[in-house]
């Protein structure tokens, strides 16, 4: 396992999925795991014996094989302010993947003022869940969409509910792992309350543990409508009440990122547990993608916690 992993975490740079996937046989490129290690390449084709030219290649330069026709699917789920949108950002940067946020996706309706973007601000406000009349079709086009096709994608919020799931299910369309950030509830609601956008640059500050650099970025912070403490204690309840459709519809796909546990273990006794009953179950031809997912590293959130998938390099 040890082995494994070093050998697949080894080898991350932004995957050239769109010019170098032939369907059954193709190479994607990882960036380094941290600055000054060499990049390697992941050589996907059909599972079976490596070539003589593979096995007889030095240790260092080996690569790793694995049989893989479609672009990567991530699925990543958390309750409100669990950190899924820094996960995103870094998972999407590795990866190549395109983000597609439900959330994000019915704000810009807002923004847009549409007919969609109306109704669905009045469920947001009362931290419920916009009906799927609105947000399964919105959500199913833009997966669909060329880009997410031949990149992969990485998909943020959704599904939410059984009925959101099975929408996914029936159109045979299944992420390859999921991602469940686990955060103990007392940090979620101060990390809500303390949430600003920069809607200049899109950075995402926090007034206490991560407070923007300068006054001039301070004086135009805003804060999204549903980020109240009264607001985020029903986001919450709507999440808890949720879970389990989606724990059950993807049980044998689900890694878990808990903080209460990473809090007191040291990173290889955190990810080992996390990622080895996945792997496991996973297909063969994902297993060395899942173990590099799960090794990109460790690094303290802005308020001193532990999170997964942070950027080494
Ligand atoms: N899959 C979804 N189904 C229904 N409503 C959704 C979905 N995703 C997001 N929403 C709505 O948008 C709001 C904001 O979602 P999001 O931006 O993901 O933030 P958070 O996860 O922090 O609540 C949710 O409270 C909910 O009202």
């Amino acid at each position: 396992m040890a082995a494994a992993c070093a050998a697949a975490s080894a080898s991350l740079s932004p995957p050239q999925l769109t010019a170098q996937r032939p369907a059954a046989q193709g190479r994607i490129i990882f960036p380094c795991a941290s600055a000054g290690s060499r990049s390697r390449s992941l050589r996907l084709r059909p599972a079976g014996r490596r070539s003589p030219a593979i096995r007889s290649m030095p240790r260092a330069n080996k690569t790793v094989v694995a049989a893989l026709a479609d672009p990567l699917k991530v699925m990543i789920a958390g309750a409100p302010a669990s950190g899924k949108g820094t996960q995103c950002e870094l998972i999407k940067t590795k990866f190549g993947l395109v983000h597609i946020s439900a959330g994000d996706l019915l704000r810009a309706e807002i923004a847009a003022g549409s007919e969609n973007g109306k109704q669905a601000k009045e469920f947001m406000e009362k931290g419920q869940l916009v009906p799927d009349e609105i947000v399964v079709n919105m959500v199913k086009e833009r997966l669909l969409q060329p880009d997410a096709q031949e990149n992969g994608w990485l998909l943020d919020g959704y599904p939410r509910s059984y009925s959101q799931a099975m929408a996914l299910e029936n159109l045979e369309i299944r992420p390859d792992i999921v991602i469940l950030l686990e955060v103990p509830d007392e940090l979620l609601v101060e990390r809500v309350v303390g949430r600003r956008l920069d809607p200049v640059t899109g950075k995402i500050y926090h007034l206490k543990y991560s407070p923007p650099e300068t006054e001039e970025i301070a004086s135009r912070l805003t804060q999204r409508f549903d980020d109240t403490e009264e607001k985020v204690k029903l986001r919450l309840e709507t999440y808890y009440q949720n879970l389990q459709s989606l724990l059950s519809t993807y049980e044998d796909l689900i890694v878990k990122s808990s903080l209460h546990k990473a809090e007191r273990m040291s990173k290889a006794a955190m990810l080992m547990p996390i990622s080895w009953r996945s792997v496991k179950l996973m297909p063969i031809s994902w297993r060395s993608i899942a173990l590099v997912l799960l090794d990109i590293g460790l690094c303290p959130a802005d308020d001193g916690t532990p999170l997964l998938f942070c950027s080494t390099s």
